[in-house]
């Protein structure tokens, strides 16, 4: 995979060629503060302040009081968040033309691997202090930031200049059953995944020949041929009426989850040399092979799943177990003091 490549995956070089077929999205560039702001992991502060530009009027005092001020650790000194009223408003007109939900993303990923920690667990953001919250929480957008090109080929050539983008797409509820990837190899398409695979979708397996007919049909009527790139990964949403849709476009190569392939299948050529006509088509096709999420461990701290499944697990059982017991000879003592009426 070569720098150009990742390049060429940013959204605002693929959603003006396939916009007709994708969810509506705004794009603003990024200000340098606030790429600055969303690197400075020092704080996590966020501000309540861009409430003001909601179309509700709120008055600036009461806002101030509202700031929410967070630190990740006793030593950190805690700054009042800075304020970016000119973005926070384009933002936030943005945010309103889109319908008042929107799922926020940089130049290639989305902060999925931060949902935890959002009120609802869910990406859609109303505000810019929702998004920022969910940025300053994702390794996934501090790679955008910091390391777009990690495993090119080419990295003596040096990096292509970057113009930031904070990237606003109208939210909608989308089924994870209905999620597919697809990858692209000189133009044609080999194959097809499921992309939650954590989960077994009957109707996937009832309806396996239409799925692949119609995403196949998407590729070479809308896709094919258009994009800059001969080699590419595409991600496709089939709606409840069979409709395709576009929803995202990856680099083809292992900075890209190849899900239920892998990426020596895919480049081999194997997987082409087993075809005999159309892509081959994987999904989870029984409660069986359900596989745990791979942002499972994103859900809670590291250490504490290094020590879940490091040697230290056995300190962590006992632990664990010390606190049960502990807590049982409580509740003993309280059912004592408070005996049942
Ligand atoms: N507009 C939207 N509204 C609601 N959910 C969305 C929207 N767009 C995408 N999603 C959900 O978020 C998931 C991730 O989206 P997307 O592929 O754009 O992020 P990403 O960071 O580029 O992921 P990856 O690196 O795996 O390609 C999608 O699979 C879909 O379930």
């Amino acid at each position: 995979m070569k720098k150009e490549q990742v390049v060429n995956c940013q959204f605002s070089v693929w959603y003006p060629i396939f916009k007709k077929h994708t969810i509506k999205s705004l794009i603003l560039p990024l200000p340098q503060n606030v790429i600055d702001y969303l690197l400075d992991d020092g704080t996590l502060v966020v501000s309540g302040s861009d409430h003001n530009t909601q179309q509700t009027n709120t008055n600036s005092d009461s806002d101030a009081e509202e700031d929410i001020q967070w630190s990740d650790d006793e030593t950190t000194t805690t700054v009042t968040a800075p304020e970016f009223p000119e973005f926070t408003s384009k933002v936030q007109e943005a945010i309103n033309a889109l319908g008042g939900g929107v799922f926020p993303k940089l130049n290639w990923s989305a902060p999925r691997d931060a949902n935890w920690i959002a009120l609802n667990s869910s990406l859609q953001c109303c505000s810019l202090s929702e998004i920022f919250l969910l940025f300053k929480s994702s390794d996934f957008i501090t790679h955008d930031l910091t390391q777009p090109f990690l495993k090119c080929s080419d990295q003596d050539s040096p990096d292509p200049v970057i113009n930031y983008e904070l990237v606003l797409r109208k939210w909608s509820e989308l089924i994870p059953g209905g999620e597919f990837r697809c990858f692209v190899k000189e133009n044609k398409l080999i194959a097809i995944s499921q992309r939650d695979y954590t989960q077994y979708y009957q109707h996937i397996l009832k309806q396996e020949e239409q799925i692949c007919h119609a995403i196949h049909e998407f590729f070479s009527q809308h896709i094919q041929y258009n994009f800059p790139d001969e080699d590419f990964v595409f991600d496709v949403y089939r709606d409840s009426q069979g409709r395709v849709w576009l929803i995202d476009l990856n680099a083809f190569g292992e900075v890209t989850d190849s899900l239920l392939f892998s990426w020596e299948e895919l480049t081999s050529g194997g997987i082409i040399s087993q075809q005999q006509e159309g892509p081959a088509f994987r999904y989870t096709n029984s409660e069986v092979t359900v596989q745990p999420s791979p942002c499972l461990s994103y859900r809670i701290p590291r250490d504490f799943v290094d020590l879940s499944t490091g040697e230290d697990a056995y300190k962590l059982i006992d632990f664990l177990k010390l606190t049960k017991s502990q807590q049982e000879e409580s509740e003993d003592e309280e059912e004592e003091e408070n005996p049942p009426q």
